[in-house]
């Protein structure tokens, strides 16, 4: 039996309603409301977010028994949501995140040397283990305070555990949702977790032990574990997210030489400018590079769609229709970033797309890759630095090319559900003269 993937079926149902603003659809029994016009997007995620402040998860997400995260920014709703991200938003604001630049600036020396390394022995790099293995040290050192070395060593048990919990079969979750439709006890009985008990039972040990000897010892760090410590609440966890885009980004770099060539010219010139500490100054001035992030984001969003619930009956401004209170809501992102309506060519990786002159024209509600308004998500900043550092590094002395184990086109149906490489990105780095 084959699962369709989701990016599919939303892309069926997405291109099915050319001319409507929003159209209906099933996800097993329930029923949800998809909005494709931009503006509406833009009033239920932003102007009106007071009406649509939950992501609708029920049943097996929010129940702490089978999802360890229930009670993670994701998944809680109401005033239990907005209580923990007032908590949370403290940090990341952005002094913090310049504060935490030393640090990832360290993990992203420890992935050079390991590059440098393996070069010595192959010009062909496995990008997707190596941005994974670095985001996992990013996390650790930032999050946790951990120094953890999984660049150095793939099997260490962090980054298991990490795989682990993010390559979840889709197979296990759609049985899962099927039995929760039976009998949530059924699922609870049956003892099934939607992450694997064993990796999280791991990361919790981790954080207790971690937050216990700073109790004990009265360790203050500038961290976010620190803001835990101080909330004594539990944090997403939100690894991979960040290393999904930026193995795509290297892939796409290495089959654009003019903007490979664009990038490195702007990173030589900031260099100059600011010097080679790769400070916050010298990442504000990323203009081009931050061009190509936001068309990598535009062409693999990580995830399909994003969710909202109607949390109140709302009257939708010029519209016939009024939504009650408990609709569930999909915003197909995924599709508006490759609807040519608002991104000509969208198959074309083009950066100007991004220049100041186009994101003035940008339409409210087509570009939302990190999400909007009050959800939206909390470590956009961090998730940036942590690419445009990794991508100054490595532009400055490498070419990267594609090689014959290159996969053209990548395929971004993965099993997990998100939009992810399959397979492993394979390229060549040739030293720059
Ligand atoms: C390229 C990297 C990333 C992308 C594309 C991404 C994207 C997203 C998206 C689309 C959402 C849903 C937003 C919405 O519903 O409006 C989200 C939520 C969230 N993200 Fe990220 N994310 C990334 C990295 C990170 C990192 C590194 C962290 C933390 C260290 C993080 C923390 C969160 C949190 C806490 C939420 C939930 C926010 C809430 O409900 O209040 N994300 N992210």
């Amino acid at each position: 039996m084959k699962l369709e993937h989701q990016v599919d079926t939303f892309d069926r149902i997405y291109k099915q309603f050319p001319d409507e603003k929003y159209c209906g659809l099933y996800k097993m029994k329930t029923p949800y409301l998809m909005i494709r016009d931009p503006e509406l997007i833009n009033k239920i995620i932003v102007k009106d977010f007071s009406y649509f402040t939950d992501r609708g998860f029920d049943g097996v997400y929010t129940d702490p028994a089978i999802n360890v995260m229930a009670n993670s920014l994701l998944f809680l709703k109401g005033q239990k949501w907005r209580m923990m991200r007032q908590k949370l938003k403290s940090g990341f604001t952005p002094n913090k995140i310049i504060s935490m630049h030393d640090k990832i600036n360290e993990c992203a020396e420890h992935l050079m040397k390991n590059i440098d390394e393996k070069l010595k022995h192959t010009d062909q790099i496995q990008v997707k283990q190596a941005m994974g293995n670095y985001s996992t040290d990013v996390i650790g050192t930032c999050v946790f305070g951990l120094k953890l070395d999984t660049i150095k060593n793939d099997n260490s048990e962090f980054r298991k555990h990490a795989k682990k919990i993010f390559h979840q079969s889709r197979f296990k979750l759609f049985l899962i949702q099927i039995l929760q439709t039976i009998s949530l006890k059924l699922v609870k009985s049956l003892k099934l977790q939607l992450f694997p008990r064993d990796s999280t039972t791991f990361f919790y040990s981790v954080f207790k032990s971690v937050i216990n000897h700073r109790e004990e010892n009265n360790v203050v760090k500038n961290d976010l574990t620190q803001i835990l410590v101080e909330a004594k609440k539990e944090l997403l966890f939100n690894d991979n997210l960040t290393d999904k885009n930026k193995f795509m980004e290297s892939d796409i770099i290495a089959l654009n030489k003019h903007v490979q060539d664009k990038l490195r010219k702007e990173i030589n010139t900031n260099i100059e400018k600011h010097g080679a500490q790769l400070n916050n100054n010298f990442i504000m001035d990323l203009h081009y590079a931050n061009m190509v992030l936001n068309e990598t984001a535009r062409m693999y969003s990580i995830t399909c769609v994003l969710l909202r619930e109607a949390t109140k009956m709302y009257n939708v401004p010029d519209e016939p229709i009024i939504i009650e209170k408990g609709q569930k809501i999909i915003i197909p992102l995924y599709n508006i970033h490759n609807d040519p309506k608002y991104y000509p060519d969208p198959q074309i990786f083009n950066p100007e797309r991004f220049s100041t002159e186009q994101n003035f024209k940008r339409m409210n509600g087509t570009f939302i890759p990190f999400g909007d308004g009050p959800r939206m998500c909390l470590g956009k900043r961090l998730a940036e630095i942590e690419m445009l550092l990794i991508l100054s590094k490595v532009l400055t002395k490498y070419e990267i090319l594609p090689c014959e184990k290159t996969e053209i086109p990548l395929d971004i149906k993965n099993g997990s559900g998100f939009i992810s490489s399959k397979n492993e990105i394979w390229l060549n780095f040739k030293l720059i003269a």
